[in-house]
Formats: structure tokens, sequence, C-alpha cells
């Protein structure tokens, strides 16, 4: 594996092409020193014919120029076999370490768009696109050299001037379109073109943003958006195309003042006898192979935008800190103090809280109080800018779950992967949270995809998937890797029943585990063994529902309100 440094690094990127295998690389590889050394070597027979070599040395020339045609051909179709292969390769690896990652890990939104860039390329390039190009790169650099070296044969700066030039072209030309800052850079495509592609993404999308788009009539709201958002995407491309017309003009300047130079110093010399007909006709082509190599291509367009998916899959193969050892169940946050990047203000600040091993703890607070982030440093996804976490390993379970367009088995089963688990242990978690009615009404019981993308397949309502995403945290409690569970707003979608037959289940089931639960739902934090009550980035109030209802504080009113709302009649 490569270094952070040279990660999407020419080199680095080069170290991949092996993994298309000697069947594939080695025609490529083939073609490729076929099609950089036959245009330097044509100057030999072309120098001949043109000094009267006659038959011999026109059949020579022929026959190379022929055969570059062909290796220039046929390199093509070469280098998209040997890029759709690594790229097959890395995708096979990504997967493997995406398939064993913890759900926590999983849904983190940067690992997620880690993961859309490894398996769906940049801009239609691929990491294994970008290991190609950076060979047919060394091949046009290869002949330039070769062209350079024919020069300099017969005036000995020649060669060299002209290619210093080329190079110097090739890197401004390279700069220009895709470098930092440059007109196609990937910042730039960023966020305005991810917005633009959002709009358009949801009118297509057959979820619920469709149906929100009929009701509402936000066809032509949406259209002007994106509109909008693709004008502010172009805006600053167009700016920039105009001043890389302009740096275009001073490119192509460049390279007409070497050629012309170029063309001036060996007329010079032929006139003066020093160089031959036949040697100044192969020097005509040498100096075109240099030139062509500063005119860029478009390889540079696989490198630049290939070097991010294969970013990409070195982050997701980067050797994942082992996970923290299973621990007591214990937690224990002491003067934490957490702030999301540029964010102005912390949302924890000098926070302690101690979980006992077994405990039942509730975490209860507005909207916004900060419960999700307090769950994230707890299974340590999120580390505290401050103070000091000491976690243990935890089934989690967030508010935005993940819906796996998977079967119904492995859907639960990626609660711990690792886990050889039997159907039996799928049973038991789906049984654990109350959900094995699911599989009557699924055509093919734990085959059946959770997906209407499937012809087989079966979309679930809010409350079914989240059952779903329950009983994969609880395989992998089940699995013995965890000691503890955490669930925010696990029965947000449940009905009224529902939620008081899993939460039943849920406490019977993690009776001697620590249980942390996050709700806004009273009559399930009541049945905690303590309720903590967030509030301005620290803990409010905590104690049992007795003591809290009985200080009358947020928890009291709080307790009351939502009772008051159930109970009060309507007149
Ligand atoms: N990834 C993020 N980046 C930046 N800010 C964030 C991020 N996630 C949450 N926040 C902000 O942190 C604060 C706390 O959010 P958090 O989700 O922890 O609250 P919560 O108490 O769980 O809210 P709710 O009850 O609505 O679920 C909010 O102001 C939110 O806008």
């Amino acid at each position: 594996m490569v270094s952070a440094r040279d990660a999407g690094g020419p080199l680095a990127l080069a170290r991949l092409l092996p993994l298309a295998g000697m069947r594939l690389l080695a025609p490529f590889v083939v073609l490729g020193v076929g099609a950089a050394v036959l245009g330097p070597l044509s100057t030999v027979p072309l120098g001949r014919l043109v000094a009267g070599g006659g038959f011999g040395a026109l059949s020579a020339l022929l026959l190379m120029l022929l055969a570059q045609e062909l290796c220039t051909a046929l390199r093509e179709p070469a280098g998209a076999a040997v890029a759709r292969r690594v790229d097959g390769v890395l995708r096979a690896r990504v997967r493997a370490a995406a398939a064993a990652m913890p759900p926590a890990r999983l849904e983190d939104p940067r690992v997620q768009a880690d993961l859309r860039l490894a398996l769906r390329g940049h801009r239609g390039r691929t990491a294994g696109a970008a290991a190609v190009a950076v060979a047919a790169e060394a091949g046009r650099l290869a002949s330039a050299v070769a062209g350079a070296a024919i020069l300099s044969v017969h005036v000995w700066w020649l060669g060299t001037a002209a290619l210093a030039l080329s190079v110097a072209q090739n890197r401004r030309i390279t700069t220009m379109l895709v470098g930092p800052g440059g007109v196609d850079s990937v910042g730039e495509a960023g966020q305005a073109r991810r917005r633009a592609d959002y709009l358009a993404d949801l009118a297509g999308e057959p979820g619920g943003a469709a149906k929100e788009i009929r009701v509402f009539g936000l066809e032509a709201f949406l259209v002007g958006r994106y509109v909008a958002a693709m004008r502010a995407y172009l805006a600053p491309r167009v700016r920039r195309r105009r001043s890389v017309v302009r740096g275009y003009g001073w490119v192509l300047g460049i390279q007409a003042v070497s050629a012309c130079g170029t063309f001036a110093v060996l007329s010079v010399h032929a006139a003066a006898g020093r160089i031959g007909a036949g040697e100044l006709a192969g020097c005509v082509v040498a100096a075109l192979l240099v030139f062509a190599y500063g005119a860029g291509g478009h390889h540079m367009f696989d490198l630049a935008y290939g070097a991010e998916p294969y970013r990409a899959v070195t982050r997701l193969l980067k050797p994942v800190p082992a996970p923290p050892p299973a621990g007591t169940g214990g937690f224990h946050l002491t003067g934490v103090t957490f702030t999301y990047p540029h964010a102005p203000a912390p949302v924890l600040e000098h926070l302690d809280l101690q979980v006992r091993p077994g405990e039942r703890l509730a975490i209860v607070g507005r909207n916004g109080a900060g419960k999700t982030t307090l769950a994230k440093l707890l299974t340590g996804l999120y580390t505290p800018a401050h103070g000091s976490a000491t976690t243990s390993r935890a089934a989690v379970v967030f508010q935005d779950f993940v819906r796996y367009p998977l079967p119904l088995r492995d859907n639960v089963r990626l609660g711990d992967p690792a886990f050889d688990g039997t159907d039996a242990d799928v049973l038991a978690a789906l049984a654990a949270v109350d959900a094995l009615d699911l599989l009557h009404t699924l055509p093919a019981g734990l085959d059946t995809p959770l997906s209407r993308a499937f012809t087989s397949g079966r979309d679930l309502s809010g409350g079914q998937w989240q059952k779903v995403a329950l009983a994969r945290a609880v395989y992998a409690m089940n699995a013995g890797r965890d000691r503890a569970l955490i669930v925010d707003e696990p029965t947000a979608h449940l009905d009224a029943r529902a939620e008081r037959e899993v939460f039943e289940r849920l406490l019977h089931h993690t009776r001697g585990r620590t249980l942390v639960l996050i709700s806004h739902r009273f009559a399930t934090v009541r049945r905690a063994d303590r309720i903590v009550v967030l509030d301005g980035g620290a803990i409010a109030e905590q104690g049992g529902h007795a003591e809290l209802m009985a200080a009358g504080g947020h928890y009291a009113h709080w307790y009351r309100l939502q009772a008051d709302l159930i109970t009060r009649s309507d007149p």
C-alpha cells in the first residue's frame, strides 16, 4: 500500500497495473512500447530513403509506420481492458473492506462519499483508467526523449532545449486544465455541481421525493433551482475557460517559437552542410515527436480525475485501527468538548458522563441538544477535541440507519459480518425485536431483497425497517462482540403497541448488558435506571424518573407536557 504522501501520484498509480494480471498487461505493455519506439526508429529508414536508399528503405519505413499505427490503435482497447480489470480487483477489495466495517464507520458520511468515489469513479474516470494513463504518458514522454536524443546527435543542445520547452508546455496545459484551481479541478466541480446533480436526481427518484414533488407541485421550483445551481457551477468555469484560452495563446506562442527555432537551427546546419538531406528528414520527424508531448492529451483528465477514486480506495483500505477492547460495557467521558468542523461553537462542552456496566441509561434533550453527537462519542466514531473518552464496544442503531437493498438475512447479518451466524441466529435477532411476523409478508422469507429495484424484492414500512435495524444490532450483540447497545430514537417509527413490545423485549434481551437509549418518548424513557438531560452542551439534570419529577426541572416539564398532550380531551 502507498504512503499518504504519494497516494494518487504517478508511481502509486503505476503500481496498480500488475493487478490486471500478465495476460492483459503483457499485450498492453508490448503495444505501448511499440507505439513509443517505432516513431523514433522510423527516422532511420526515412533518412535512408531521402538520402536515396531505394526500395529497401521504403519498405522498412512503410512497415514501421504500419506497425506504429497498429500499436497505437490496439493500445486503446488493451488499455481499457487493463483498466477494467484493475478496477474490478479494487472494487472487490473495497467491497470486502466495506463488508467488514462496523456499521458505525460504514454510516459515516465521509466513508459513504469515499465508497461512492471508489465504486463509481469521479466524472467517469476510475483508478484503473488513471493507472493506464500513467503508462500512456510515460510512452509519450519516452518518444519525446528519443526524439530529443536524435536532435542532439546533430546539434548537441537542440534536443535538450526543445524537450525542456515541451515538458514545460505540457505541465502548463495540465495545470491550466486539471491542476488545483484549473478549469476542471475537482474542488471546483465539488459543491455547486453536487447541488445541481442532487436537484436533477430528486425528480427521477422513485422514493418519497417524487411523491412530494407531485403533491406540492414543485416541478417549476426545482427546475428554477436546478438552472440557478448549474449557472452557479458554470459561471466560474466560463470565466476560467476564458483565462485558459488566453493561457493557451501564450502556450501556443511558445510552441511556435520552439518549432520555428528548432527548424531554423536545423535549416542553418543543413545549409552549412553539417546535416545531410536524409538526416534533416529524420530530425524533422524527431522534432515533431518532441512537440507532440508538449501538446498534452486526454490522458491528463484520466490521471487527474482517476486519482481521486484511487485516493478514496487507499483511505478505505487503510488498516482500520483495532476496535476498542470489548471492555466492561461501561463508558467514561471526562471534561469532553466536541465541536463539528467549521461550526462556530461546540455542541458539547466540559461534559462528564459515566455509564456503569449493565446500566440502563436514557438521554433526553431538545432537538439539536447534542444527543446523537454524544452517542457518536460513546461509540468512538468521533473523538473529543478536549477531555478523554473511555469506551466499550457497542452495537449501535442510529436515527438515520442504513436500509441496505440486500436480502433480509444480509440486512441482519451485517451487524457483525465477521461472525459466521446461522439462520437460527438471524431469526433469534428478529424475534428479539418482535419482527418474526415480517417473514410471513416476504415472498422468499430471509432471501427476499429489501428493495423494489428487484422484481422479487419488497420495500418495508418505516417501522419494519426500524425493527430490521434493531435486529442488526441485537445480532451483533448475540455474536458476542459487544457488551453494550446504543440506540438513537429506536422506536420513532413504531406504533404505540409495537413500541411497548419492542422495548420490553430489548430490555429483556440486553439484561446484564449496558443499554443507552436516546428518545423523545417519555413513556419509554421513564423505565431507564437513570435519565440524563442534555441542555446547553452539558448535563443539566440526571437521576431516576421519580427523582427528576420531584425536582420539577426540564424533565418534569417535558414529561407533563407529553402526558397532557395525550390525556387532554378536545372541547
Ligand atoms: N455532521 C455535522 N456537522 C456539523 N454540525 C452537525 C453535524 N451533526 C449535527 N450537527 C449539529 O450539532 C448539533 C447537535 O446535533 P445532534 O444531532 O447531536 O442533536 P440531537 O440532540 O441528536 O438532535 P435531535 O433530537 O433533533 O435528533 C446541532 O446543532 C446540529 O446542527
